[in-house]
């Protein structure tokens, strides 16, 4: 058995760690850390839970995690795994980090972002874990950066495609709306009931954090420098993600062509699923770890219609986060995730 403790348990994406690593066959859940809720069961923060999960949730302490672990997964906002993943590795632990703080190759685009990087010689050792995308480096990393949410629902249906040099990079718009849980599960203004009952707005536009780190995999992809317009948007729903993407095949390039080209490329991917023309629903992928893609040519404009589905706490997050853990460690990629989907 391998065993997984989680910093940042109390969370959302923790908690939906825990939820995922409580169920799977080959991990035993060891340690949980949280900051305020420190010393309390963790059944007591989340009590769907009771009967599942036993820990007592304790405060951080490196020495014991080394002890009781073997796998860490760092649940926090970005900014503090930098300074706990140093101390982490040289211990002998893998480290699955879930905030951007070892999504970048480069220190300079990180710090242009977020903030001064305190860990940057760590940067060329990670391995950004888009799963499907890099098993390869994964399955030998011990340091992951795992994509954020929108980079997941953007990325997955792009980059067979501009692998592939079907589609024109100089004109690519992604569209995305994200449930609330997102935000994480601090309270604030902006995802009080009252601002988000009832409304669907943008945010951040042309100006989020995540547009940098698209771009970052789509140039490494492209072999140059590749540029997005990029928009979120808040939707009154708990948990989901949907995205919809605008560009244009290179000339000449058929819809049939689009389609080969992403089977070929997830074909034995469990967690791609392929719907054609069919949107993807956030409805369908709820809990899961699938991404759901559809395509779309519109005839009368030329433009391709490229869309996708994601649980934003699953492969948006802590899914993928087990999907990366089982591939380093030379597990079956789906084991602990093969939950169905509910139908409805
Ligand atoms: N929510 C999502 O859909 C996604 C989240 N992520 C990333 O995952 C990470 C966690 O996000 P999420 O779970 O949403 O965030 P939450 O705010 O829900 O949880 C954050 C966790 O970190 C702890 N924490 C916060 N500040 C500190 C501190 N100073 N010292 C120690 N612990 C602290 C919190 O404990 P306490 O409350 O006690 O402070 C809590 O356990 C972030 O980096 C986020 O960007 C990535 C993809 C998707
Ligand atoms: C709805 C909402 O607020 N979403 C978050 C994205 C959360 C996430 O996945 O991103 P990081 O891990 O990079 O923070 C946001 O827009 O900042």
């Amino acid at each position: 058995m391998v065993r997984a403790g989680i910093v940042g348990a109390s969370g959302y994406a923790g908690a939906e760690l825990v939820r995922l690593l409580a169920g799977h066959p080959e991990v035993e859940l060891t340690a949980l850390t949280c900051r305020q809720d420190a010393g309390e069961p963790f059944d007591r923060i989340y009590p769907a839970l009771t009967g599942w999960v036993d820990l007592v949730c304790d405060a951080y302490d490196a020495g014991r995690l080394a002890d009781q672990t073997d796998v860490v997964f760092t649940a926090l906002p970005h900014q503090l795994p930098m300074t706990l993943v140093p101390d982490l590795l040289a211990r002998g632990l893998k480290v699955i980090d879930l905030s951007a703080d070892f999504r970048f190759q480069d220190a300079a685009v990180y710090e242009a972002h977020y903030q001064p990087h305190t860990a940057a010689e760590l940067l060329q050792r990670a391995v950004y874990g888009l799963s499907e995308v890099f098993a390869e480096q994964i399955r030998n990393a011990d340091l992951i950066g795992n994509p954020g949410c929108y980079p997941t629902s953007v990325l997955l249906p792009l980059v067979p495609l501009i692998e592939a040099d079907l589609i024109d990079t100089d004109l690519l718009i992604a569209d995305a709306k994200s449930g609330v849980s997102g935000a994480g599960r601090g309270a604030s203004l902006g995802t009080h009931y009252c601002s988000v009952n009832e409304s669907f707005k943008a945010y951040k536009v042309a100006g989020h954090r995540h547009t940098p780190e698209m771009e970052a995999i789509m140039s490494r992809v492209a072999g140059r420098p590749v540029q997005l317009n990029f928009v979120p948007h808040l939707v009154p729903m708990t948990r989901g993600m949907e995205t919809t993407i605008y560009t244009r095949p290179r000339e000449g390039v058929t819809l049939e062509r689009i389609a080969a080209c992403l089977a070929d490329s997830y074909r034995g991917k469990s967690f791609i699923r392929l719907r054609g023309a069919q949107p993807p629903d956030t409805l369908h992928v709820r809990g899961t770890n699938c991404c759901d893609i559809g395509y779309h040519l519109d005839g009368r404009t030329g433009r391709l219609v490229l869309m996708s589905a994601i649980d934003n706490l699953v492969k948006g997050a802590a899914g993928q986060a087990v999907q990366n853990m089982n591939i380093m460690l030379g597990l079956p990629e789906t084991e602990g995730l093969q939950a169905l989907p509910c139908p409805l």
